[in-house]
C-alpha cells in the first residue's frame, strides 16, 4: 500500500473516538440480543447462551463526529459472570480467563460505559438480577463510570400481569393502550433534562397510544409511575430535581422513632444514570439508549 493511502486511512482510523462499553447482566436476560439489535441484526427467539466474552465494533457517524463504539457482551453464565466481570472492567491488558477462550478480544482498560441489562418478565431471577446490579453499582462508584440500566422484556408483561409484584391495573389506572408494550414508562436519566423531554413527547411517535383527551401530565405520572417502581426494585430513589439517590443495604435501615417506618439510608449517586424499560425485542428505543451512551461521550473532557 502506498504511504500516502496508509496515511489517508490512519487518518480515517484516527478520526474516530473509541468508546468501550461493557454489557452485563444476568444469563438470558437479552444482553446479546442488544448488541444484535445495535448492529442492526434480526431478532431471534432462538438466541445461543454466550459463554464467553464476545467484542462487538461498530462505527457510528453522528452529528459530524465519528464514533467507533465497542460493545462487550459478557456473556451471563454463571461462572463468567460473577466471578470474572471485574476482572474485565479493571483489566490493563488482555484477559484470558482460566476456563477459556481462544476468541477473547483484547480491549482497552478504559471502560467508559455499562449496559446492565435486566430480564423484568422474569421474577423468578429478578432477585439474582438486583444483587447483581447493586454489587455492580457499588464496585463501579469510584470511577464514576455512566450506567445504563435496560429493564428489558416488557412486551412479556401483559395488563393481567403484576410488574414488579405491583398490579398493573393499579399503576396504569385508566390508560388506554392497544399493545401491551404501551404501557411502560420509557426513559429516566440523570442527565437529560427528562421532564421537558417528556412534556415534548408526542405519545404516538414515541409507541404511547392514550386517550386524547388525557393531558400530557398525566402521561408523564403513567411514565414515572413505572420508572419509580423499576427504581425502587433497584433500591434507587429518582428525584424531581433529577438526581438520583441509592439506598444504601437496608439491613443499616434506622429508627428514630419508633412510630417511624423504617427509613433506608441513602446516598446520592454521583455518576450520569440512565433507566430504560423497553423491549429489545421491538427494538425502539435502541437509538436512544446509544445516542445516550454516545452524548456521554460528548460529555466528557
Ligand atoms: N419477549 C422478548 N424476548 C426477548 C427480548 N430480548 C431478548 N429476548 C429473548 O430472551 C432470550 C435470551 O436472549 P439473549 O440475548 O440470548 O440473552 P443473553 O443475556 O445474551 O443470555 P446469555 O448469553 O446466556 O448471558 C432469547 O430467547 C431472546 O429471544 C425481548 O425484548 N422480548
Ligand atoms: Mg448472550
Amino acid at each position: 500500500m502506498s504511504s500516502s493511502w496508509w496515511q489517508f486511512f490512519r487518518r480515517w482510523f484516527e478520526s474516530y473516538s473509541q468508546l468501550d462499553v461493557i454489557v452485563m447482566g444476568l444469563a438470558n436476560s437479552g444482553k446479546t440480543s442488544f448488541v444484535n439489535a445495535v448492529i442492526g441484526k434480526p431478532f431471534s427467539r432462538n438466541s445461543i447462551p454466550t459463554f464467553s466474552a464476545i467484542t462487538t465494533t461498530i462505527y457510528k457517524h453522528i452529528n459530524n463526529s465519528n464514533y467507533k463504539l465497542k460493545l462487550i457482551d459478557l456473556g451471563g453464565q454463571k461462572r463468567l459472570l460473577r466471578a470474572e466481570w471485574l476482572k474485565y472492567y479493571r483489566s490493563a491488558d488482555s484477559i484470558k480467563p482460566s476456563f477459556c477462550c481462544h476468541n477473547i478480544t483484547p480491549f482497552n482498560k478504559d471502560i467508559q460505559a455499562l449496559v446492565f441489562v435486566i430480564d423484568v418478565s422474569d421474577k423468578f431471577s429478578l432477585p439474582a438480577a438486583r444483587k447483581l446490579f447493586r454489587e455492580v453499582l457499588f464496585d463501579t462508584e469510584a470511577d464514576q463510570t455512566p450506567m445504563v440500566v435496560i429493564g428489558n422484556k416488557i412486551d412479556e408483561v401483559t395488563e393481567n400481569s403484576t410488574f414488579l409484584g405491583v398490579k398493573l391495573s393499579d399503576i396504569q389506572a385508566s390508560q388506554s393502550s392497544t399493545k401491551n408494550r404501551n404501557f411502560l414508562g420509557k426513559f429516566y436519566s440523570n442527565r437529560d433534562q427528562i421532564p421537558d423531554y417528556l412534556a415534548d413527547a408526542q405519545p404516538e411517535s414515541s409507541g404511547f397510544s392514550i386517550r386524547s383527551s388525557r393531558s400530557i401530565s398525566s402521561l408523564r405520572k403513567q411514565l414515572y409511575g413505572r420508572i419509580n417502581i423499576f427504581a425502587e426494585f433497584l433500591g434507587l430513589e429518582l428525584h424531581p430535581d433529577m438526581s438520583i439517590s441509592v439506598k444504601l443495604d437496608e439491613s443499616t435501615a434506622t429508627t428514630t422513632n419508633a412510630s417511624e417506618s423504617l427509613q433506608p439510608l441513602t446516598r446520592e449517586l454521583d455518576r450520569d444514570f440512565a433507566i430504560f424499560l423497553t423491549s429489545i425485542k421491538e427494538g425502539d428505543d435502541i437509538p436512544d439508549i446509544i445516542d445516550w451512551i454516545l452524548g456521554e461521550m460528548d460529555s466528557r473532557p
